[in-house]
Formats: structure tokens, sequence, C-alpha cells
């Protein structure tokens, strides 16, 4: 299942919002549509971020008759960066399309728009091939008959491809080193509870779901022996931002000695910013907290906190399963290696 598909000019993009009631997919025509599903978490998850802001920056291309399509194409960059905050992937992938830009300034408008496609493909393709090396990787360090435990949605809707945190548990358990998947509801907007419980019922995994102040009980009670959760940004001294609820769970399960594995590609590492408390955290409506199912569950004149990340400082973290391999402490360290070896 994609979660984003390129076909005759057109982005279709599976409407997250409406599932699992519905598998809708939004025709996006116009580069704005593909803004407004980013905002409004129709599409949603670091990677998939990213790739439909490279779709959306095509179709803006493709569908400008100006003369100055170089400019045009950054102003639209500049519209998508102000979309979400948090993700890093969807900077790396606005930089990459700024860059085909920028370095085929001599080419007809016609041409610049194939290269901007075939750059939106590459990206695309690159996740895939990511995620695959994630779960795979993921997979060989998990011990055999592990019960595991998950937050948000980190799989297929989120990425391309099998996942990073699920998609490591998909191949574990096709390895048949998994026996039991634990997954919290991810409140306020239920990313777990309606989208991994999705994908792990469609891949006939047998799971449990559980309520997100239900970790401390779940840990006392050794019913999870290990947790992976996905990443949204990874800075150079390996401290974490992901969905909010992922620092609680890190700091629960030190207490309780359980491993605490992050997977994520190279690609939500941010190799500018040292410490976690320089990532930007999004602050999302207050609305989405005061109200469940459209409905207004707190008295009117309450007012409500709704950050939609938090950050894990590296010394709760056991490992960082990546596409190029798993890093272990020391993280700033390892983290600086890796960089110097891939060249970034
Ligand atoms: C592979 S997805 C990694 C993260 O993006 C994921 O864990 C997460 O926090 C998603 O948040 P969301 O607000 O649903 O975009």
């Amino acid at each position: 299942m994609n979660p984003i598909e390129w076909k005759n000019n057109i982005l279709y993009i599976l409407d997250q919002t409406k599932l699992p009631w519905k598998e809708d997919y939004i025709l996006c025509f116009k580069y704005q549509q593909v803004i407004d599903a980013i905002k409004k978490m129709k599409i949603r998850g670091a990677p998939a971020i990213g790739v439909a802001a490279a779709y959306g920056i095509t179709l803006a291309a493709i569908k400008y008759t100006g003369s100055n399509l170089a400019d045009y194409v950054h102003e639209v960059i500049g519209e998508f960066a102000v979309s979400r905050p948090t993700a890093v992937n969807l900077f790396f992938a606005i930089e990459r399309m700024a860059k085909v830009v920028n370095s085929n300034k001599n080419l007809s408008p016609s041409e610049l728009k194939i290269l901007l496609l075939e750059e939106a493909k590459k990206i695309e393709n690159e996740e895939r091939e990511k995620s695959i090396a994630i779960s795979n990787f993921g997979a060989e360090i998990l011990p055999d008959g592990v019960k595991v435990l998950t937050h948000c949605n980190t799989g297929s809707l989120a990425t391309i491809g099998p996942g990073t945190a699920l998609g490591i548990i998909k191949e574990g358990w096709k390895r048949g080193k998994i026996s039991h998947v634990y997954f919290t509801e991810t409140r306020p907007l239920l990313q777990g509870a309606r989208l991994t419980g999705w994908e792990l019922a469609k891949e006939n995994i047998p799971a449990t779901m559980i309520t997100d102040n239900m970790v401390g009980y779940v840990f006392s009670k050794k019913i999870v022996d290990l947790v992976i959760v996905g990443a949204d940004r990874i800075t150079l001294r390996g401290d974490v931002a992901n969905k909010i609820g992922t620092y609680s769970f890190a700091i629960l399960a030190k207490y309780h000695n359980i491993p605490f594995y992050v997977a994520a590609p190279i690609s939500t590492f941010d190799f500018n910013l040292e410490a976690g408390s320089e990532i930007p955290i999004e602050e999302r409506e207050q609305e989405e907290v005061l109200s469940f199912v459209n409905k207004r569950i707190t008295p009117e004149g309450i007012s409500a906190l709704n950050p939609a990340f938090d950050v894990t400082p590296a010394e709760l973290i056991s490992g960082i399963v990546t596409d190029k391999g798993v890093i272990y402490p020391p993280f700033k360290e390892n983290i600086q290696k890796l960089k110097e070896e891939l060249k970034l």
C-alpha cells in the first residue's frame, strides 16, 4: 500500500485522516493541495512528508506557464518549508529539489521540469530502499521470541516501503523472532490505534493496543521486552525528536531496564544541530486535544497544550537503526564517524 503515487501529472495521496474507515485517495492537481494535505496530516510521517513535498514542488513546476520557472520553484519551496517544522526529511527533500534548480539554470523550462520529476522519483525510490535496509538491520538485532512495543505509526503509511520501526517489526515477525506486538494508541490523533493497527491487521500480525498512559504499567508487569520507535529529527549528539510521548516512554524504559531503540534513515539526521533543545517542535491547534472525534470533551474556557513531538536525550537510547547499520553509544562520536564516512 503506497501512501503516495504519481500518475499522469497527478499526485495521489492516501487520506490518512480517513483511515481505517475509508481508503480514499486525494487527487492533487495543484501544489497547494499537497501543502494542505501535509498540514492537515492527510499524509504524515517524516519520510513520507519529504516525498510528498518533492512531488508537490514538481507539480507546481509542471503547472507553471510563466517566464521565470527557477524563481517560482524557489517561492513554492518556501511555502513547503513552513508546512510542518519538525521532521527534517521535509528539508532534506526540498533542498535536493532546490539543488536541481540551482545547478540547471541554463536548461529550458521543459527540460528542468523533467529533471525535477526525476529527482522526486529518485527521492521516493531511495526512501523505499532505505526502509527495506532499516527493516533488515533492525530484524537482525532482535532477540528470539521478543515482545515489542512501538509508538505512533512508522510503517508503510509513514514511509515508502515497509517502514522504519514498524518495518523492523514486520521483518522480525516474518523471521519468527517476534512473539507479540504492542502499540500505543497515540493521542491525540490516534496514529497508533488507526494506522499502526490498520497495517498490523493487514499483515495478520497478532497485536495488542494500549493507551499511552498504560506504558508504565506494561513495563512494570514485564509484558514488553523491547521498544522501537521512529524519529522526526536526530541531532549530532543523538537526541531524537519523535511523536509526543516518546520521551516519557524512554524514561520509563530506562527505569525498567528495557532496551529502547530508534529507527530512522540517515535523511532524518540533522547534522547542523548539536542538541535536541535546538529542534523546532510543532505546536498544533488546541482543538485537536480538547475534542475527541470532532466532539468537544473539555468545557469551554479551558485551554490545552498540543506539542506534536518531544525530544528524547541520547542517554536514554540503546541504539539507532539506520539504513547504513545500527549506531550504538557513544552516539556523538559514532554519528560523527558515520557522517565522515558518508561524506555528508
Ligand atoms: C517513519 S515515521 C517517523 C516519525 O515521523 C513518526 O514516529 C512520527 O512521529 C510521526 O508523527 P506525525 O505527526 O504522525 O507525522
